[in-house]
């Protein structure tokens, strides 16, 4: 009932022994609390949060428009809502090194397990799309030994993106990982990697667990776990899998009922209202005091 049981701490925890175990961990990107339920409930070891869906949600590009306030407080929604780790996407980190150290603590605050943090210039792009900058290897590492500085819970992860292999090649992207390992990060985010071999190259320039981003329509074909897995990655992310697909059964389904006069076509591709209200966990606050509260609602389908 309300929120999960498990800790911040307890969840950081959990995601260093999830990284340190030797298998690819799949963390899902939820676009709500409740779809980080459903994440938790289908197996997954993990809930990844999106800036671009956090930006795409409000109506938004992902350019760096949303702040650290709107961040920390949706990604803080999210996790609560799950016993699973959360890795939020903190973009560049909201702006200079002290910027960054306070955007750790506001995250640590928030209850994430972890975040990323990339080395693009302001405004940043999608790291999938052309015509994005990287900072240099200076200021790169005094984001991320800033990051690193400000945690009070060690067990915090922090994460270092890249974005220079578009601009500079896959050399130039393994010499930043270990920069940014020897600033102190704890894992690294090669964004964009061409194809697995260029995974497998920064598998050999660092010691610290690597993430693959499967993010549709980008640069990356969209690889299994299996062939990650033989790349040496250790994490991989869905970022924005499921707001595309609730996004486009939202489209085809206005579409049908401005079509039909009706949505009865749709309703067997909906979740029903039984199986939402599982997911909410109805049932336990109805136990909560029948004395003084009756939701029942018989008959429910
Ligand atoms: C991972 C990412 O940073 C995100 O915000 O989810 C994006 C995903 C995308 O735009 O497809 C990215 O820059 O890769
Ligand atoms: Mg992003």
């Amino acid at each position: 009932m309300l929120y999960s049981n498990v800790t911040p701490e307890q969840k950081r925890v959990k995601l260093r022994e999830l990284l340190a175990s030797g298998t690819v961990q799949q963390f899902p990107g939820a676009f709500n609390p409740l779809s980080a339920r459903l994440i938790e409930e289908k197996g997954f070891a993990g809930v990844y949060i999106s800036g671009a869906v956090l930006a795409n949600d409000l109506g938004l590009p992902d350019i760096g428009l949303t702040t650290l306030t709107e961040v920390a407080t949706r990604a803080g929604q999210i996790a609560r809502m799950t016993d699973l780790p959360s890795l939020v996407d903190a973009d560049t980190g909201f702006g200079e090194p002290m910027n960054v150290a306070r955007t750790i603590q506001e995250l640590e605050n928030a209850g994430l397990a972890g975040c990323h943090i990339e080395d693009q210039f302001n405004p940043k792009r999608c790291g999938h799309l052309d015509g994005k900058n990287v900072v240099d290897s200076d200021t790169a590492t005094k984001r991320i030994r800033a990051a690193a500085d400000a945690r009070r819970d060690l067990n915090f992860l922090i994460m270092a993106r890249t974005d220079i292999r578009a601009t500079d090649g896959i050399q130039a992207a393994q010499d930043r990982a270990k920069a940014l390992v020897d600033a102190g990060a704890d894992a690294i985010f090669p964004e964009a990697m061409a194809d697995l071999s260029e995974f497998q190259a920064i598998r050999d320039a660092v010691d610290v667990p690597i993430l693959a981003n499967m993010t549709e329509f980008g640069k990356s074909d969209l690889f299994t776990v299996d062939q990650l897995q033989g790349v040496g990655v250790n994490m991989v992310i869905y970022p924005v899998t499921l707001l595309r697909i609730a996004m486009g059964a939202a489209e085809r389904t206005l579409e049908s009922i401005k079509a039909a006069g009706t949505q009865e076509a749709e309703v067997e591709n909906m979740l029903t209202r039984a199986r939402l209200y599982e997911l909410v966990d109805y049932e336990a606050y109805n136990q909560f005091d029948t004395g003084v509260f009756n939701f029942q609602v018989p008959g429910v389908r």
